[in-house]
C-alpha cells in the first residue's frame, strides 16, 4: 500500500470541525463547535463497492462531500486516483447522485443525461450515441423524449445515475439515492446499480441508512459513530459477484445484517439506533 493511486479514494487522518453559529472562534466543543469527523482514514479500490452507514450526524454525507471536493477538510488529506480531491473534480474522475434525482424539468430525458457531456463540450454525434448507450443501460431506451414529470420516482433515479455515469466516471459518489423510493422499487434499483457497476468496473462510495441496502451492495460496510464522528467498524461483506435476487434470502446474507447490526449496536444487538433502518 505504498503508491497511492492506486486507490480509487485514500482518506488519511481527516477532521472535519464546523463552527458553532454566532462565534466563529469557538474552538471546542463546549462553545459549540461540531466535529464531524475526527481523524477518519479509509481506502477504497478500484472497482470497490464501500458503503457508510450509522446514526444521523455521525458524519456521512460530510465525508462524501470531502471526497467530491463540495468542502475542505479542517485537517488531513483526501485523494481520488491519487490525485487531490480538487484536480479529480476537474478531471471528471467520478459521478455523483444525490438523494433528490435533481432533474431539470425543462430538459428531456435525453438532454439531462447529455447535460455533463454538452458542458465538456463533446461533439453532437459522440453525445448521441453515448446517451443511446447509457439509455439502453439503464433500461430507458423508450423514454429518451419524455420529461422528469412523465417518469416514476424510480425512473427518475435511473435517470439521474444515467448522467451521473455519462463521462464514464471511475468513481460514483451516492448519498441516499434511493432513500425516497419505495421499497419494491428500492430493491430493483439495487440490482440495477450491482448490474452497471458490474459493467463499468466503478468504485462507489454509497451514504445509506438501511442495513440490508448496505449488505446487498457492498464489498465493504464502513460503520461510524457520531459526537465525535469516527468510523466503529469496518465489516467485510463476503457475499460474492452473484449479487441475485436470491441472494436476498440466502443465509450469508442474513449473517450480513447480523454483523453490520451488531457493529451499529454492539453486540448483542439491543435497541434501535436513531437513523439507522433494519429493513
Ligand atoms: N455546513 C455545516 N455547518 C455546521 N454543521 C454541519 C454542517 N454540515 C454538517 N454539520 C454537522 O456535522 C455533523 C455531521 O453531519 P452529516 O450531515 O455529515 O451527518 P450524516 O451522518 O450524513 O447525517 P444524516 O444521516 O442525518 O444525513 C452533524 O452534527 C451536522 O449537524
Amino acid at each position: 500500500m505504498t503508491d497511492s493511486s492506486q486507490h480509487a479514494v485514500e482518506i488519511v487522518g481527516v477532521t472535519k470541525t464546523f463552527a458553532g453559529t454566532g462565534s466563529k472562534r469557538a474552538k471546542s466543543q463546549g462553545d459549540g463547535t461540531v466535529v464531524a469527523l475526527d481523524d477518519v482514514s479509509l481506502t477504497v479500490s478500484p472497482g470497490e463497492f464501500v458503503s457508510l452507514i450509522g446514526p444521523s450526524g455521525c458524519g456521512k454525507s460530510t465525508l462524501l462531500r470531502l471526497i467530491g471536493d463540495l468542502d475542505e477538510p479542517t485537517a488531513g488529506t483526501v485523494s481520488v486516483f491519487g490525485k487531490t480531491a480538487r484536480q479529480a473534480r476537474i478531471d471528471q474522475d467520478y459521478g455523483i447522485a444525490f438523494q433528490s434525482a435533481g432533474l431539470l424539468p425543462w430538459r428531456s430525458v435525453a438532454a439531462n443525461i447529455e447535460l455533463p457531456l454538452a458542458l465538456h463540450r463533446f461533439g453532437a454525434r459522440e453525445r448521441r450515441d453515448r446517451v443511446a448507450e447509457l439509455l439502453s443501460l439503464v433500461g430507458l431506451s423508450d423514454f429518451g423524449d419524455k420529461y422528469p414529470e412523465q417518469l416514476s420516482g424510480g425512473m427518475q433515479q435511473r435517470v439521474a445515475i444515467a448522467r451521473s455515469l455519462a463521462e464514464k466516471p471511475r468513481l460514483l459518489l451516492m448519498d441516499e439515492p434511493f432513500g425516497a423510493l419505495d421499497e419494491m422499487t428500492r430493491e430493483r434499483m439495487q440490482s440495477e446499480l450491482v448490474r452497471i457497476c458490474a459493467e463499468t468496473g466503478a468504485a462507489v462510495v454509497f451514504v445509506t441508512h438501511s442495513i440490508p441496502e448496505a449488505v446487498f451492495l457492498s464489498d465493504r460496510v464502513v460503520v461510524m459513530s457520531p459526537r465525535p464522528g469516527r468510523i466503529r467498524e469496518i465489516v467485510p461483506v463476503a457475499l460474492g459477484d452473484d449479487r441475485g435476487e436470491l441472494l436476498r434470502e440466502d443465509s450469508r446474507f442474513f449473517a450480513g445484517v447480523t454483523a453490520v447490526r451488531e457493529a451499529l449496536h454492539g453486540a448483542p444487538a439491543a435497541s434501535a439506533v436513531r437513523g439507522v433502518e433494519s429493513r
